[in-house]
């Protein structure tokens, strides 16, 4: 019988002080972001997937591959991964070129997947190959990292930290090559990060541990959306969307975005209509109406649905989910406006929608 699609993952673990408890059901193509505090399980989770510790009782399998069940153990270099940390481990006698070739060899001709070509392509590094490591920056050194470990012809791609060493202008240089491998390659990826930014940026998925276990699981804009989460991505509260740029308004350098029939009005990024983009909303932006302001400054009025109301931990704060059409979008307002207004689930009502960041 073959395993459905898809990353099916339980690992026990007993560290004295740390107990690792997880059960997890992934998706077998796209970004799965693995977010969580220090010390809540991140990279034991990436070590338990690759093989490098070995979970008695563990369970894996990766797109109806199994690596780990009962007493079947397939070691780590039988299993068709990619690993970068958090600092690229290039072999320094070799140039960019030779530890290319080094991943590449690794694997029979016959089950490459992506050609050295397209791996140079997407990462952006074809200047750089005839350079040893030690004449490469931090960005650049990561970059040759993961088309080294494209070229191996992953069926997984763990990502540990990959930009967490690097400062912010080098982040910044990198992340339009993740999101291009993100966009263009089949396979799925575990992508451990701290950084709010990349999570919002790259994630399709989101697990988040906390101290050994997953308090949350599931698509990225349903899980920042739930009310019981303490999940921040940024400063606030706050859902990120995907969406379409519909059309721009050169006049007043405004855009369009179409986010699964909801229209947002951002300020322009450049997009051309067409253009996939992402568009984060802060739960502190969005202010809650009965009637439609007719003489407001807010460009974005949307009609809405109250769905879920939860206390914040000031008194005074209420944090409400909304639904704008098949959209969810979190407000907070004051505990006296959801009386003044009687917000109760069901209620009708409209979203004014300060600002919408385009972030990616
Ligand atoms: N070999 C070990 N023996 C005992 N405890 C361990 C061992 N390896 C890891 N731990 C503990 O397991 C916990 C989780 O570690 P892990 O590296 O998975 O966390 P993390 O979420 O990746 O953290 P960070 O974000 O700081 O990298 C930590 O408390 C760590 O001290």
């Amino acid at each position: 019988m073959s395993s459905p699609a898809g990353i099916r993952a339980r690992f026990k673990l007993d560290y004295p002080g740390f107990a690792f408890d997880v059960d997890l059901e992934l998706p077998g193509r796209g970004v799965t972001a693995v977010f969580g505090p220090s010390g809540s399980g991140k990279t034991t989770l990436l070590r338990c997937v690759a093989g490098l510790l070995r979970v008695p009782a563990g369970h894996l399998t990766v797109n109806g591959e199994t690596w780990q069940e009962g007493s079947h153990f397939q070691p780590t270099h039988r299993r068709p991964l990619g690993y970068v940390f958090q600092e690229a481990s290039l072999f320094p006698h070799l140039t960019v070129r030779g530890n290319l070739d080094y991943g590449m060899k690794r694997v029979p001709v016959a089950e490459r997947k992506v050609s050295l070509d397209r791996a140079i392509g997407l990462l952006g590094i074809g200047h750089l190959l005839d350079r040893k490591p030690e004449g490469l920056s931090g960005g650049e050194r990561q970059r040759v990292a993961i088309a080294r470990a494209l070229l191996t012809s992953p069926r997984l791609l763990l990502l540990d930290e990959p930009l967490a060493a690097l400062d912010l202008a080098r982040k910044q240089e990198i992340l339009p090559y993740l999101e291009r491998l993100h966009d263009e390659l089949e396979i799925p990826v575990l992508y451990v990060s701290h950084a709010p930014d990349e999570v919002a940026r790259l994630a399709d998925h989101l697990v988040v541990l906390e101290a050994g276990g997953a308090v949350a699981a599931g698509p990225m804009v349903e899980t920042l959306a739930r009310l019981d989460l303490p999940i921040r991505l940024g400063e606030d509260a706050g859902v990120v969307l995907e969406g379409t740029i519909a059309e721009r308004d050169e006049r007043w350098q405004l855009a369009r975005v179409d986010c699964s029939g909801t229209d947002f009005w951002v300020r322009e990024g450049g997009h051309a209509p067409g253009h996939a983009v992402r568009v984060r909303i802060l739960a502190r932006d969005v202010s809650i109406a009965l009637n439609r302001a007719t003489d407001s400054s807010i460009l974005n009025i949307i009609p809405a649905e109250v769905i879920e109301l939860r206390e914040e931990a000031h008194p005074a704060q209420v944090l409400v989910k909304l639904k704008l059409g098949a959209t969810p979008v979190l407000a907070r307002v004051t505990r006296r406006s959801v009386d003044a207004l009687g917000l109760v689930p069901g209620r009708q009502v409209y979203a004014q929608i300060k600002a919408v960041a385009l972030i990616a």
